[in-house]
Order: C-alpha cells, then sequence, then structure tokens
C-alpha cells in the first residue's frame, strides 16, 4: 500500500460532496481502501475520509485507538465502510475534543450526537447497520462530514 497525500483546508475537494461507490470490487477501490488505511496509520489518526487523498468517493476508515489524550478511546481494528449512512443519530450530545488531518495544529470542542446507528457496505459488500456510541461515534460523524464537504471548525458552536 501507498501512504498518500493528504490535502489540507483551502482544497476545493475537501469542500464538495462525495460520490457513492458503484463499482466496489474494482482493484481500484480495494487498492484505495488499503492506501487509505496506511495513510491513517502513517498519520497517527483515528480516521480517514476519501476526499482527503483526493478522491470524492465516499468511504471512510475509522480506528479509534487509546492515545494520551484520548486514554479511554476503544482499541478497534481499522473499519472501512462504503457509502455510509447515518440512519439514525441520538438528540443527546456530547461535546469533546477533535482535530483533523486536513486542519493541521487545530483542536476544538465539538458537540457530536452521542449515539448513532450507521449502515455502509464492507469491503468485502456485505450491507452492515450498527449502533456507536461515544468517541467512535465522534469519528464516524467527523468522517461522515468529510463526505458532505464539511471540516469540523464549521461544527464549533
Ligand atoms: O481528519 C480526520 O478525519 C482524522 C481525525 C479524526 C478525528 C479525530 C478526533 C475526533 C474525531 C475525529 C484525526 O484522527 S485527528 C488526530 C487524532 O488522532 C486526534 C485528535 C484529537 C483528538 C483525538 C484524536
Ligand atoms: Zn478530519
Amino acid at each position: 500500500p501507498n501512504i498518500l497525500r493528504i490535502a489540507q483546508q483551502g482544497e476545493p475537494i475537501l469542500a464538495q460532496r462525495a460520490a457513492n461507490v458503484t463499482n466496489l470490487h474494482d482493484a481500484t477501490i480495494q487498492n484505495l481502501i488499503d492506501d487509505m488505511q496506511a495513510t491513517l496509520l502513517a498519520a497517527n489518526g483515528v480516521g480517514i475520509a476519501a476526499p482527503q487523498v483526493f478522491i470524492s468517493l465516499r468511504i471512510i476508515i475509522i480506528a479509534s485507538r487509546p492515545k494520551p489524550r484520548y486514554p479511554d478511546a476503544p482499541l478497534m481494528e481499522p473499519l472501512a465502510m462504503i457509502n455510509p449512512e447515518i440512519c439514525w443519530q441520538s438528540p443527546d450530545t456530547c461535546t469533546g475534543w477533535e482535530g483533523c488531518l486536513s486542519v493541521p495544529d487545530a483542536r476544538a470542542p465539538v458537540s457530536r450526537s452521542n449515539h448513532l446507528r450507521v449502515r455502509y457496505l464492507t469491503r468485502k459488500g456485505e450491507i452492515i447497520e450498527t449502533e456507536y456510541v461515544g468517541f467512535v461515534a465522534r469519528i464516524i460523524q467527523h468522517e461522515c462530514d468529510h463526505l458532505d464537504g464539511v471540516l469540523f471548525p464549521e461544527r464549533v458552536t
């Protein structure tokens, strides 16, 4: 896999709505998922969205793991979600620190739904619907915002 260049704030692609994936089993998509995961891990992030590597497709990877700032973050295997849809999100919110690989040196508290249900395609093409809470739910909302051209500073109230 390749480590890809990460688009920085100001790149037009970060403000666009990404397109659904229609050719999930093509090698280009499978290789992109591998490259996104390698890029995410090299950048020491907990999530990444395809527009951040200059590909305007609805693919995200979430990879929560404990970090000094987030000792209670759950440890999870990187999970690729294709065409993710948040089908429900709780009215109750919580505020937590966020950063962004496309907005370096910025950290801010953001209010997000504490609980959500997301429906997505796995890289093998299975349709999965799962509920998440807390920090992982936050990452999912942050990454899905990237697919809609929204960066976290726009969410700071
Ligand atoms: O730009 C991205 O999507 C990656 C971003 C994801 C994210 C971090 C924090 C909350 C929600 C989503 C990052 O991984 S930034 C680097 C990081 O690991 C981190 C930054 C601040 C708080 C916790 C983690
Ligand atoms: Zn981000």
